[in-house]
C-alpha cells in the first residue's frame, strides 16, 4: 500500500462548488487539521478545483484531491482519493469509471500517494447517494462491505459516508469491530466538538464537510476534538 498519510485523525472538505473568503480559507488550513480534501458530488469543475488548489497551497497543510469525475483529474495534489462505491447498484461507480481513467492515466501516476476509498452511502437523501444510485444498507449489508473492502479488495480505506447528515455511532462502533487494516473514515453531519469525539471514538478519521459553510468556529471546534480522542 502506497498510502503514507494513514494515521490521520482529522480532515477538512471543501466543495469546490461552494464560495469561501481567503478568510474562512486560511482559518482551515491552519487548523491543525491533518489535511484538507478538495471534493463535491455536483457541479465540480476544473477551474473550481483549481482555484482552491493555488489558494490551498499558500499554506503548508497537505491537500488531496477526491476524484468524482474525469474533467477534474489534474496534477499537483500532495494525494489523490479514489472512491468506489460499494454499495451502487451501478458497475459504472463501482470500477468502470476507474477502469477508463486508468487506461489514460496509469502511467502518470504515482501509487503512493493515491488511496482507493471503499464508500459506503448511508444517507439516502445525500446528492452522492442518488447520483450513484445506492442501494440502503442495512447492518448486515455494511459490515459485508467493510469486510469486503478489507478482505477481498485489499482498499486502504472504508468510507462510512453520511454526508448531509449525522450517523449512527453504534454502527460505526460495529465496522471499526471488523477492520484490521483497512482503515475507517466517517463522514457525515458532524458540526460540534461533541459529535466529532462521539464518531472519532471508532473511526480512524473523521471528515467536517458542510458546517464549514455554515458555521466556520463550530467546523474549526472539531479538530480539537478528534486530537482529544483515542479509539478505543
Ligand atoms: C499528472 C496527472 C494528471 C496526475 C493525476 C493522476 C491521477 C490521480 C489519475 C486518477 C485516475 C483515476 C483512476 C481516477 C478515477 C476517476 C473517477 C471518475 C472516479 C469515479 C469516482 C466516483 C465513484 C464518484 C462518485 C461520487 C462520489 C462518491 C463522490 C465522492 C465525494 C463525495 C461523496 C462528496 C460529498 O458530496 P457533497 O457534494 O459535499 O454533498 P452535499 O452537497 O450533499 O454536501
Ligand atoms: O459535509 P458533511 O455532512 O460534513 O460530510 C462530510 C463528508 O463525508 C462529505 O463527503
Ligand atoms: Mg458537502
Amino acid at each position: 500500500m502506497g498510502y503514507t498519510a494513514n494515521n490521520w485523525n482529522h480532515l477538512f472538505k471543501l466543495d469546490p462548488a461552494k464560495e469561501i473568503s481567503d478568510e474562512h480559507l486560511d482559518r482551515i488550513c491552519e487548523s491543525g487539521t491533518d489535511a484538507v480534501i478538495v471534493g463535491g458530488t455536483d457541479e465540480v469543475t476544473l477551474d473550481g478545483v483549481l482555484d482552491l488548489l493555488s489558494r490551498i497551497r499558500r499554506h503548508t497543510v497537505p491537500c488531496i484531491l477526491e476524484l468524482s469525475s474525469m474533467e477534474t483529474i489534474t496534477p499537483g495534489f500532495d494525494y489523490y482519493y479514489i472512491p468506489m462505491v460499494l454499495n451502487s447498484m451501478e458497475k459504472k461507480w463501482v470500477m468502470d469509471l476507474q477502469h477508463q481513467a486508468l487506461k489514460e492515466y496509469k502511467a502518470l501516476m504515482n501509487w503512493d500517494e493515491t488511496a482507493v476509498e471503499g464508500y459506503c452511502i448511508l444517507n439516502q437523501e445525500a446528492k452522492a447517494f442518488t447520483k450513484t444510485n445506492c442501494t440502503v444498507p442495512d447492518e448486515e449489508d455494511v459490515l459485508a462491505y467493510a469486510a469486503m473492502a478489507e478482505n477481498f479488495f485489499h482498499l486502504p480505506v472504508f468510507y462510512m459516508e453520511y454526508s448531509g447528515t449525522y450517523g449512527d455511532p453504534q454502527l460505526v462502533e460495529k465496522v471499526k469491530n471488523e477492520l484490521h487494516h483497512t482503515k475507517l473514515f466517517y463522514g457525515g453531519g458532524i458540526e460540534n466538538s461533541f459529535q466529532a469525539g462521539e464518531m472519532k471514538k471508532h473511526a480512524d478519521t473523521i471528515v467536517v464537510g458542510n458546517i464549514i459553510y455554515e458555521d466556520i468556529k463550530k467546523a474549526l471546534k472539531t479538530v480539537k476534538a478528534a486530537n482529544e480522542t483515542n479509539d478505543e
